[in-house]
C-alpha cells in the first residue's frame, strides 16, 4: 500500500477534460481544465476525436500537478470519471482509434432504436440491463459503426479491435489494459445488472463480438499500472461521471439522492444492494461497487434539458445577456405570470421518453413579461425534477429526505429555493460542488488506503447549505403535467 496521501481525479467531460489533484482530507491542491472540439457532421451526430480527448487528459493531470507542486510519485493513485456512454472502437496493437468516437448525445441510431422496438417493444431488454432502447447507450451505437462499415465487424471479430466507453479508453492510454467499470459497462445496454458481465444473448442479438469488450471491474479497485509518462501511477478507480457525483455527495444509504444540473441534469437515488426495476420510466443503473463488496444500484432520472433552455434563451432568443440574468429577472416577479415552459427541444428523457415531443410555451396572456419567462425557465428545471423524483418515490416507496445538489445551476440561490418548493423537500448543497471529481478520488483512495472505507469519508468535515421548502407549489402541479402533454406527439 503506498504511503503517498494525494490523489489525482480525472473528470473526462462532454466538452472538456479536467483534473483535480486533492489531499487526505479531500481538500484541491491544484487543478486544470482543457476544453477540446466538438464534431457536428450532421444534423443530429455528435462525435469526438478519441485522440483529442487522450491529448487534453494527459496534459490537465500534468499541469494540475505542476499546480500543486507534485510529480505522479506523489500520488496514492489517479482516479478517472467521464461522460457515459460515448462510444470509441480503437485498433488492439496500434492503440489508434479507427473511427470518431460517437457522442452520448448523438441521435444517429434512431431508426435502428425504432426496427429494434418492432420486435418487444423499447422495453426489450430493460429486465436485463435496466435500460429502454435509446439513441443514448452505446451498444446501439456499436452497431451502427459495424452497419456502416462491415470491415470492422470482421476485424473485431478476429480480436482487432477494442471497443470502450471513455472511462476504458483512458485506461487503455494510461496503462495497456482493457477494462471498464461495473457503472459505464452499466451504461452500454450489453451488461446484465444482476451478473454484471456481458450479456451473450444482447451480444448475439446485436452480433458484437465479445472479443472486442474489456474485463467488467468493481469501480474502485485495481485497473493497471501507468506506463509511458505515466509510469508507476496505480489508476484505482473508474467510474460514470453521475455514479461519480453519488459517491462525491456521500450518497452512501439507500434513499439517498442527488441531481446535478448542467445542460441537462441527472437525478441518481442510490437503492442499495437492491436492484429496482422501474415501472415508471427511470433507469436502473449500478451506483459504485468497491472491490470485494456486493455492487451499489441506483434508479436514474436522465433529463434532456435543464441549464440548455437557459442557454437557449441567453443565444438564441436573446432574453437574457448571461445566465446569471436569471437570478434577477426571476426575483422580480413573484410567480411566472401562468406561463409554463416544457423544453422539450429533442424530445423529452426520463420519465416520459417521448422523442415526438417538441418545446412548447403555455399560459400566455398580455400580462406575461420577460420576467415571468425567466421564472418559467427555471421553474422549467424544477418540474422536470419533480417528475422524476414522482417516480422515484413510485418505484421504491421511498419519498425523500432531502436532495443533494450540484452543478453549474446551483450556483443561482433563488432557483434552490424553487427547487425546494416546487418539489417539497429539503435541497442541500455543498460548498465544494466539484462533487464528481471528488466521487472518483474518493474511489480512488479508497482503493489505495488513503481511506479505509466509505464511512471514514462521512468523518471528513464537509461544509453545506440548506434550502427548506417555503411555499407549497402543489396546486401548480397539475398545469406543468397538462403543458407537458401539449409537447408531447408534436413530431408526426
Ligand atoms: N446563474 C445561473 N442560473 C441558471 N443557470 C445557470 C447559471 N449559471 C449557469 N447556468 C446554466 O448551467 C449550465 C452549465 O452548467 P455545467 O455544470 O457547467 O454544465 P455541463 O457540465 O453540462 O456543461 C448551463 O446550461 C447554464 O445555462
Ligand atoms: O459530460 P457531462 O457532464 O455532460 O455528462 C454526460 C453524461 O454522463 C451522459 O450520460
Amino acid at each position: 500500500m503506498s504511503t503517498a496521501r494525494y490523489i489525482a481525479a480525472i473528470d473526462q467531460g462532454t466538452t472538456s477534460s479536467r483534473c483535480v489533484i486533492v489531499n487526505d482530507s479531500a481538500t484541491k491542491v491544484g487543478s486544470a481544465q482543457k476544453e477540446f472540439k466538438q464534431h457536428f457532421p450532421q444534423p443530429g451526430w455528435v462525435e469526438h476525436d478519441a485522440n483529442d480527448i487522450w491529448e487534453t487528459t494527459s496534459n490537465v493531470v500534468f499541469a494540475a500537478l505542476d499546480q500543486a507542486g507534485l510529480t505522479i510519485a506523489d500520488l496514492a493513485g489517479l482516479g478517472i470519471t467521464n461522460q457515459r456512454e460515448t462510444t470509441v472502437v480503437w485498433d488492439r496493437e496500434t492503440g489508434q482509434p479507427v473511427h470518431r468516437a460517437i457522442v452520448w448525445q448523438d441521435l444517429r441510431t434512431d431508426a435502428l432504436v425504432k426496427r429494434l422496438a418492432e420486435d418487444g417493444g423499447v422495453d426489450r431488454f430493460r429486465g436485463i440491463t435496466g435500460l429502454p432502447l435509446s439513441t443514448y447507450f452505446s451498444g446501439l451505437k456499436l452497431r451502427w459503426l459495424f452497419d456502416h462499415d462491415p470491415e470492422l465487424q470482421q476485424r473485431a471479430e478476429a480480436g482487432e479491435l477494442c471497443f470502450g466507453t471513455i472511462d476504458s479508453w483512458l485506461i487503455f492510454k494510461l496503462t495497456g489494459e482493457h477494462a471498464t467499470d461495473v457503472t459505464n459497462a452499466s451504461r452500454t445496454m450489453l451488461m446484465n445488472l444482476r451478473t454484471l458481465e456481458w450479456d451473450a444473448d444482447i451480444l448475439e442479438t446485436l452480433n458484437i463480438p465479445a472479443a472486442m469488450l474489456p474485463r467488467i471491474r468493481p469501480s474502485s479497485g485495481h485497473f493497471g499500472t501507468g506506463i509511458g509518462d505515466f509510469e508507476g501511477i496505480e489508476v484505482a478507480a473508474a467510474l460514470g461521471d453521475q455514479h461519480a457525483a453519488l459517491l462525491g455527495q456521500r450518497c452512501f444509504r439507500a434513499g439517498d439522492t442527488k441531481n446535478t444540473y448542467g445542460t441537462g441534469s441527472f437525478l441518481v437515488m442510490n437503492t442499495g444492494t437492491e436492484l429496482h426495476s422501474s415501472k415508471h420510466g427511470l433507469l436502473s443503473t449500478v451506483a459504485y461497487q468497491i472491490e470485494g463488496q456486493p455492487a451499489h444500484y441506483a434508479l436514474e432520472g436522465s433529463i434532456a434539458h435543464t441549464g440548455a433552455l437557459i442557454q437557449w434563451l441567453r443565444d438564441e432568443i436573446g432574453l437574457i445577456s448571461h445566465a446569471a440574468d436569471t437570478e434577477e429577472l426571476a426575483a422580480a416577479v413573484d410567480d411566472t405570470g401562468g406561463a409554463y415552459i416544457v423544453p422539450a427541444f429533442s424530445g423529452l428523457f426520463a420519465p416520459h421518453w417521448k422523442s415526438d415531443a417538441r418545446g412548447t410555451i403555455c399560459g400566455l396572456t398580455r400580462f406575461v413579461r420577460r420576467e415571468h419567462l425567466v421564472r418559467a425557465a427555471l421553474e422549467a428545471a424544477c418540474w422536470q425534477t419533480r417528475d422524476v423524483i414522482e417516480a422515484m418515490t413510485a418505484d421504491t416507496g421511498t419519498a425523500l429526505d432531502a436532495l443533494y445538489v450540484d452543478g453549474g445551476m446551483t450556483v443561482n440561490e433563488l432557483f434552490l429555493q424553487l427547487q425546494a418548493d416546487i418539489a417539497g423537500v429539503p435541497v442541500v448543497r455543498p460548498a465544494n460542488p466539484e462533487t464528481t471529481v471528488l466521487g472518483a478520488a474518493y474511489a480512488a483512495g479508497i482503493a489505495t488506503g488513503v481511506w479505509d472505507s466509505l464511512e471514514a469519508l462521512e468523518e471528513l468535515d464537509i461544509e453545506t447549505q440548506t434550502w427548506e421548502p417555503k411555499s407549497d407549489r402543489d396546486a401548480d402541479y397539475p398545469q406543468w403535467k397538462k403543458a407537458v402533454t401539449k409537447s408531447d406527439g408534436w413530431v408526426e
